[in-house]
């Protein structure tokens, strides 16, 4: 650890200058309003020791982070042979919103529980007499899983969504009509299930501490708590080294080479599997929607630590 936080300030800072390539998220208006330049990291390790540096006070929303412990908690409620007659194994090669292949591969199924179809299609998934329920379920989870009571929705993101995701609806009226959702689901309910669980709001902190978790295999290495079954925390990995970083997963397991999960808000995910969780917030994306500087600052960490599983 003190090899880490010798260098941390000073490559949080040269990441940094890269923000000013990058832009931060617009189609949900509220997000645009968060501080292009920030860049912050997050890590602790199985002893609980831990490095921070640059902007980790700062709060923003899992987005699409959240659909890894959404996959996880839906995989506890029904097993995996469930979860695989509803969303696929592969990657897309397409955008994260995108609903062209939904179209043209059969079965319509989504091709992978991370692009936006297919979390729908894992929101509708998660046991609970309706949406409050379901909701409290998956809040209750990630709570859990941060060792955070506190953890809550962002409503101006929540709402900020909600009134503009109208391709979100396309593809879960779209999954309706091909019945991967079931008949009396409620695409508005699910909905909000779904735009819920993208707004939780979060610090670098917390998303490190919820890595731990995948870091320790579903064990709390904190606690010594069982949290996930194992099983389910390695298809949670293998989704992450595959698909986690939308259609840029490829170049990110050359360059960094370790599970990861990005989100719009420029949150960034990830482990060195027995080792580290780790939790990154960069506002400014790159062309591809990841984070640039924080994807530059963990290519620096994996080369000078050699955490690449590969
Ligand atoms: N990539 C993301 O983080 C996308 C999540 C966002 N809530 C959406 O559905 O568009």
């Amino acid at each position: 650890m003190e090899q880490i936080q010798a260098v941390l300030p000073e490559w949080v800072e040269a990441s940094r200058r890269l923000t000013e390539r990058g832009k931060v998220a617009a189609y949900i208006p509220e997000l645009a309003k968060a501080p292009k330049n920030a860049l912050g990291v997050f890590i602790v390790n199985m002893e609980g020791d831990s490095v921070s540096a640059g902007d980790c006070g700062l709060k923003f929303t899992l987005q699409s982070i959240s659909k890894v412990f959404t996959l996880i908690l839906a995989l506890m409620d029904h097993g995996e042979q469930t979860i695989f007659s509803k969303v696929g194994m592969e990657p897309t090669g397409e955008n994260f919103n995108s609903m062209i292949k939904l179209e043209l591969v059969r079965p319509g199924i989504p091709f992978n529980p991370f692009i936006n179809a297919g979390a729908i299609t894992i929101s509708s998934l998660i046991r609970g007499d309706g949406p409050i329920e379901k909701s409290a379920r998956i809040l209750q989870f990630f709570r859990h899983l941060a060792s955070n009571d506190t953890l809550d929705y962002d409503l101006d993101v929540y709402r900020s969504e909600s009134e503009t995701g109208f391709l979100n609806r396309s593809l879960a009226y779209y999954l309706k009509e091909n019945r991967v959702l079931n008949a009396e689901e409620d695409v508005e309910d699910l909905l909000a299930v779904y735009f819920r669980h993208c707004a939780v709001k979060v610090t670098c902190g917390d998303l490190g501490r919820m890595a731990l978790v995948l870091a320790g295999d579903g064990v709390d290495p904190l606690t010594g708590k069982a949290m996930i079954p194992r099983r389910h925390v390695q298809i949670a990995k293998t989704f992450m080294t595959t698909c986690g970083m939308y259609n840029a997963s490829g170049e990110f397991a050359i360059h960094v080479g370790l599970p990861a999960k990005s989100g719009v808000s420029g949150g960034i995910l990830s482990i060195v599997p027995g080792r580290y969780g780790i939790g990154v917030l960069g506002p400014a994306l790159n062309d591809k929607g990841n984070s640039v500087a924080g994807v530059d600052l963990l290519r620096r960490l994996s080369h000078a630590f050699d955490w690449s599983l590969f």
